[in-house]
């Protein structure tokens, strides 16, 4: 195929990556070539060995020790798994399950959620801006009311989806709570509902590719929002990078380290995101991550993210600027961190440009 009707059959028609691997493809065609600098390098990275945080331990004589851990692993990785959370295994499988059962229904159905309500069906990123696609098809689900899920969503997923945001939701709360009163700030019950308002399901579904080495199923970036919990498969990929305390560091590819997060059973991943960074002014985390993919099997993974709602203006806690001494960042409408994020291909860490205090 020409590369102007392959991305027509990829983008346009809806058929996503997994219609042109289903189609019997033996090599990777050129738009999906990454040049080399963006290319995962397995031999360059190293398995991140952080123990999983038992969360049922909050509940009992060792909360301190937990909460210090959780407040560790957030201020310098950003990144940490969690078990014995309150998301039942059998859940965990059964929304696994339905990211295939999606994925695997025939055109037709797949097409008619690429702009419906409160649910989007897509490829890639933003292919229309993207010199080089990324191999991955998604659902977004978002969330407004019950009514809304189960009238929108796919019937293949929507009770288990729905189910996982509300128990997901929960462990946000609890984690966003510690972080915050570690900071010595008092938010109450109404703000922290303001702050991770907008919630959204994800279902990414990467299918075999014939030479991983060539592309990513997700380009670098951050998570743009308060908190994230990610589900992922047993297939592994997940890459986060390890900054050395150094600003300048931000956004170059060659500096710091790729540890990869390991698929442990029965685990969720939590990862921070810009919100809480700029919230904190810079004391958690928000980590530059990216996925390689496989040539085995197909991979999915089901991320809830949580943001602030869209009116609302998101600059470092004035308790905070205070004890340091200045803001890191600048206030920024949501909406427009948002827009801005939506509207570019995938840039590692560029997104928060939008909130540092000398950008014009
Ligand atoms: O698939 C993964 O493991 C991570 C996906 C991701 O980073 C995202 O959807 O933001
Ligand atoms: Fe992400």
């Amino acid at each position: 195929m020409a590369s102007n009707s392959l991305y027509n059959f990829i983008v346009k028609e809806g058929n996503g990556i997994k219609g042109l691997v289903d189609s019997g493809l033996l090599e990777v065609p050129n738009i999906y070539i990454q040049p080399i600098h963006e290319r995962i390098n397995k031999k360059d990275s190293k398995p991140c060995d952080m123990s999983p945080i038992d969360l049922s331990k909050l509940n009992g004589k060792e909360h301190d020790k937990v909460v210090n851990e959780i407040v560790r692993a957030t201020e310098t990785l950003g990144f940490f798994q969690v078990v014995n959370h309150c998301v039942p295994l059998e859940l965990l499988e059964s929304l696994k399950a339905s990211a295939h059962t999606f994925f695997n229904m025939p055109l037709e159905k797949k097409v008619a959620y690429r702009q419906s309500v409160k649910m989007k069906y897509g490829t890639s990123f933003a292919p229309e801006k993207e010199n080089v696609l990324e191999w991955k098809d998604y659902i977004i689900m978002e969330y407004s009311s019950d009514e809304d899920a189960l009238q929108y969503w796919p019937n293949v997923c929507k009770e288990v989806v729905l189910e996982y945001l509300k128990l997901a939701s929960k462990i946000v709360k609890d984690i966003l709570k510690i972080l915050i009163r570690k900071l010595g700030v008092e938010l109450d019950d109404s703000k922290i509902e303001c702050l991770i308002g907008l919630k959204k399901v994800n279902m990414n579904y990467y299918p075999a590719c014939p030479n991983p080495d060539l592309t990513v199923g997700v380009g670098r970036h951050s998570d743009t929002g308060m908190i994230t919990v990610l589900l992922q498969d047993g297939i592994g990929g997940l890459y986060v990078k390890a900054e050395h305390d150094n600003e300048s560091n931000v956004g170059d590819v060659g500096k710091g380290e790729w540890l990869e997060i390991p698929p442990i059973s029965g685990a969720l991943i939590i990862n921070v995101g810009d919100a809480l960074q700029i919230l904190s002014n810079g004391k958690y985390k928000s980590s530059e991550h990216r996925v390689m993919t496989t040539s085995t099997q197909s991979r999915v993974s089901i991320p809830l993210f949580t943001h602030p709602i869209p009116t609302e203006r998101i600059g470092p806690l004035p308790e905070l600027v205070k004890k340091d001494g200045l803001a890191k960042y600048k206030e920024v409408l949501w909406q427009d961190y948002i827009n801005n994020f939506f509207g570019n291909p995938h840039n590692g860490k560029k997104t928060l440009d939008l909130a540092k205090i000398n950008s014009a």
